[in-house]
């Protein structure tokens, strides 16, 4: 029996996807897999019988990766899955910023008692107006699930479209519309753009990204969109651009004290993937990811280990070893095998930065001394026996 924790609720036609050999436990400390959506697994501790966290959704800069690795647990997302319900929010938002909507609907409810609401109204809506989106300039950073579809939306709603990402993988590039320019210094898009979008993964390297020197090179009138996540963005630095009225607005999706209520800032409370859809999408996406890992040994969209697939095993037996990425690991495997009389009939040995998994089909059942001496090897993380 496979035994699976829930950290946040994860839709249920995900989890009615585990067949009656999976349990759901109520204590992580039991848990095989973890399933997961934003709580913070950072200070959590990691039992030893987990070999799985599955999240379901993109952003992983909740879970300790590393640690992770370190115990030979693999951590999965599910790319794309709730990528259109960004995307949706996205252009709610840069309409929301263009006019004064979220303005004018207080304006609405404070007056709900005047009985001459619709004839003042007229005489009020020139408050609340403003610019259309269609002919302006949008800059895309990051071109990956959620800026591909949001820089193709933008070229349908008459948008000049330009999109920045050194890192584009080739089939974000393929589905990309021809009509996105290809911006290769990211400062273009700073200076000039009417909307500034941020589609990229909080890591070392892209936290606070937009600084102050890039909000300095920004248009008067510049909307700033951030859908990814608010360490991106120097948003001390953004509000003192916005009360000084050198940008117009910042629209973003994670409430934090520095933006909720100040001036220019529009913030809803993470919404980007809260629709039955994306929700939907990710559990059925993440549960798939952790039975074929359970079930097989396969990986499939692994953050912190390689993918690394052979289907589903048609001989006597099969080992995943999760290992650290260096010489002569396989070597040590395949001479523990042979000395135990073990023959190997198939091997896929995929490493991924510090880290590396071989997958092992054999002819034979493997016994528990032959396990434990794989796992005793220096280098080894974890030994599983997946058949
Ligand atoms: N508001 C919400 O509810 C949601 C927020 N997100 C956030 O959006 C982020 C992006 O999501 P996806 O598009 O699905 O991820 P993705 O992995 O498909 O795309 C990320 C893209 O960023 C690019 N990138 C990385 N570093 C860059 C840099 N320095 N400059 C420019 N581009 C860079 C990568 O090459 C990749 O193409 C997630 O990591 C997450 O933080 C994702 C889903 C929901
Ligand atoms: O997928 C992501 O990165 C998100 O930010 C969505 O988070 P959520 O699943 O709504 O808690």
């Amino acid at each position: 029996m496979h035994k699976y924790h829930c950290l946040n609720p994860i839709a249920a036609v995900g989890l009615d996807l585990f067949s009656d050999d999976y349990q759901k436990v109520e204590d992580i400390k039991d848990a095989e897999a973890v399933l997961v959506r934003s709580a913070a697994m950072h200070d959590l501790e990691l039992p030893e019988g987990l070999a799985a966290v599955a999240r379901a959704g993109a952003g992983v800069n909740n879970i300790p990766l590393d640690k992770c690795a370190e115990k030979g647990i693999v951590v999965f997302n599910t790319p794309g899955a709730n990528a259109n319900g960004v995307k949706e929010l996205v252009f709610a938002g840069m309409l929301y910023a263009s006019r004064d909507i979220v303005g004018g609907i207080d304006w609405c409810l404070a007056n709900q008692n005047d009985e001459n609401i619709a004839k003042t109204a007229e005489k009020q809506k020139k408050n609340f107006a403003g610019t259309e989106i269609s002919g302006k300039k949008l800059g895309v950073i990051g071109l990956g699930a959620i800026g591909v579809l949001v820089a193709n939306a933008a070229t349908h709603m008459g948008m000049e479209v330009y999109g920045y990402d050194p890192y584009i993988s080739v089939s974000a590039a393929w589905s990309l519309s021809r009509s996105v320019k290809h911006i290769s210094n990211v400062e273009d898009i700073y200076r000039e753009c009417d909307y500034i979008t941020i589609h990229v993964p909080l890591l070392d390297s892209t936290r606070k990204m937009i600084g102050a020197d890039a909000i300095a090179m920004m248009k008067p009138t510049a909307i700033v969109l951030n859908f990814a996540r608010d360490l991106l963005v120097d948003e001390e630095a953004m509000v003192d651009a916005l009360a000084a009225g050198k940008i117009k607005k910042y629209v973003s999706d994670f409430p934090n004290t520095t933006t909720v209520g100040a001036k220019g800032c529009i913030v809803t409370p993470h919404l980007g993937a809260s629709t039955a859809e994306s929700e939907d999408n990710c559990a059925l996406m993440a549960v798939r990811e952790i039975r074929d890992y359970l079930e097989n040994g396969n990986i499939v969209h692994s953050v912190n280990f390689p993918d690394c697939s052979m289907g589903a095993c048609m001989t006597a037996g099969r080992i995943g070893i999760l290992h650290k990425n260096e010489s002569g690991m396989l070597s040590h495997f395949t001479t523990i095998l042979g000395n135990a009389g073990i023959n190997i009939d198939g091997m896929a040995n995929k490493s991924r930065g510090d880290y590396a998994y071989a997958l092992i089909d054999v002819d034979t059942n493997v016994p528990e001394d032959v396990l434990a001496k794989l796992e005793q090897t220096d280098g080894v993380l974890k030994v599983r026996k997946v058949k």
